[in-house]
């Protein structure tokens, strides 16, 4: 068995984390943290764990997150590189689901982020969490950087081709769409339900916190910079990440429905839909999987990808469980394999 930890167990992801790991079959829940929370029983908060979660929050103390053979960050950026490095130190494997050591650019990292970074040396260790990606780097890694919620999306939606070069470098346009959970639990005006309900916006054009991600992860598979247009859109839902994403195919003879086919064929946490079809955001959630429909219309060559994910699941804890599975050899789909609930 493998025995975890969770930083910010009262959060949107950390209570995704709880879900999960509380059925997975290798998996010990040992430590669950909340400062705010220190002393409540997980289950008289979250009765959806009743009698599965045996536990109580704690506050975060590396002496007993060190008991742990991983430890889950689901907390806000700055707050996993003030401790990863003594818990690596320890022994222990460390995943964060925030955005720490995602960014191998530091100064563009503090640009971003507002803060300055105090452990860039494990910025240089850390491993992008997107298997589909980085599988073999997965395998080997101490700590993990968790891809984001848009960046998974965007990503995975771009990557076939990307790999093969078939699309003009200039010009990709990302229009994304997330639920409101992506915004996190703690309290905002912004995200009160009389603020979002009924109406619809963009947000962040001018430039997002994902955008350096995405810009990265993009560049990185295509060997080049890519210079991506990336604005994010708040809708009135709880879950889901909808990327409608835009490109120009340099040759209309490709088939792109067999391309995306292949190259996911797989992947158990990638599914490709029939072409013509278009993925809901309903049929991910609460599930690990990102769908995926290409779109080439009037056979022009503009090319349109629509990738939809749990931004929760896929987006966050589901993948950060997915990379936990691939670096302690359990089988990759362990716990997060269970069908999606439809309506
Ligand atoms: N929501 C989403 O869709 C996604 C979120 N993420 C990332 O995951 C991380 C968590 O997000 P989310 O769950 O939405 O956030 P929430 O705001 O919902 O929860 C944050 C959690 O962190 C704890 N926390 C806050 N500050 C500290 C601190 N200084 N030390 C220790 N614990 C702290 C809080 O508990 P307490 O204050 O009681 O200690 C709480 O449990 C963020 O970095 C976010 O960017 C990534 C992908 C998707
Ligand atoms: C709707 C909403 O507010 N979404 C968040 C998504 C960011 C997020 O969730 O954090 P990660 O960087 O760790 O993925 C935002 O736009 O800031």
């Amino acid at each position: 068995m493998v025995s975890a930890g969770i930083v910010g167990g009262t959060g949107y992801t950390g209570v995704e984390l709880l879900r999960l790991l509380a059925s997975h079959p290798e998996v010990e829940l040992k430590v669950i943290t909340s400062r705010s929370e220190d002393g409540t029983a997980v289950a008289d908060m979250f009765p959806n764990l009743r009698g599965r979660v045996d536990l109580r929050f704690t506050t975060p103390d590396v002496g007993a997150l060190s008991e742990c053979d991983v430890v889950f960050f689901a907390t806000p950026h700055g707050v996993a590189m003030k401790s990863a490095g003594e818990l690596l130190e320890r022994g222990v494997k460390v995943i964060d689901l925030g955005a720490d050591f995602r960014i191998k650019d530091i100064p563009l990292w503090e640009k971003w982020y507002g803060m300055e970074h105090t452990t860039p040396e494990l910025v240089a260790e850390a491993v992008y969490g997107l298997p589909e990606l980085n599988r073999s780097g997965i395998r080997d890694a101490r700590l993990i950087a968790c891809a984001g919620c848009y960046p998974t999306a965007v990503s995975l939606g771009y990557l076939p081709l990307l790999e093969q070069g078939l699309i003009d470098l200039r010009g990709m346009i990302a229009d994304c769409k997330s639920g409101v959970s992506g915004a996190g639990r703690a309290a905002k005006v912004a995200t009160l339900m009389c603020e979002v309900d009924s109406s619809f916006k963009a947000y962040a054009a001018p430039g997002h916190r994902h955008l350096p991600e995405i810009r990265q992860n993009l560049s990185r598979i295509a060997g080049a910079d890519v210079p991506v247009t990336f604005v994010p859109h708040l809708i009135p839902m709880i879950r889901g990440i909808h990327a409608t994403l835009y490109g120009t195919v340099a040759d209309r003879n490709t088939d792109l429905q067999a391309l995306f086919e292949s190259r996911y064929a797989d992947e158990p946490f990638v599914d490709v839909m029939p072409a013509g079809a278009h993925p809901e955001t309903r049929s991910v959630r609460g599930g690990n999987m990102c769908r995926i429909a290409v779109h080439r219309p009037q056979g022009e060559d503009t090319v349109v990808i629509l990738s939809v994910i749990d931004n929760l699941v896929k987006g966050a804890a589901g993948q950060a469980v997915q990379t936990m599975n691939i670096m302690f050899g359990l089988n990759e789909t362990a716990g997060i394999d269970a069908i999606t609930v439809l309506p």
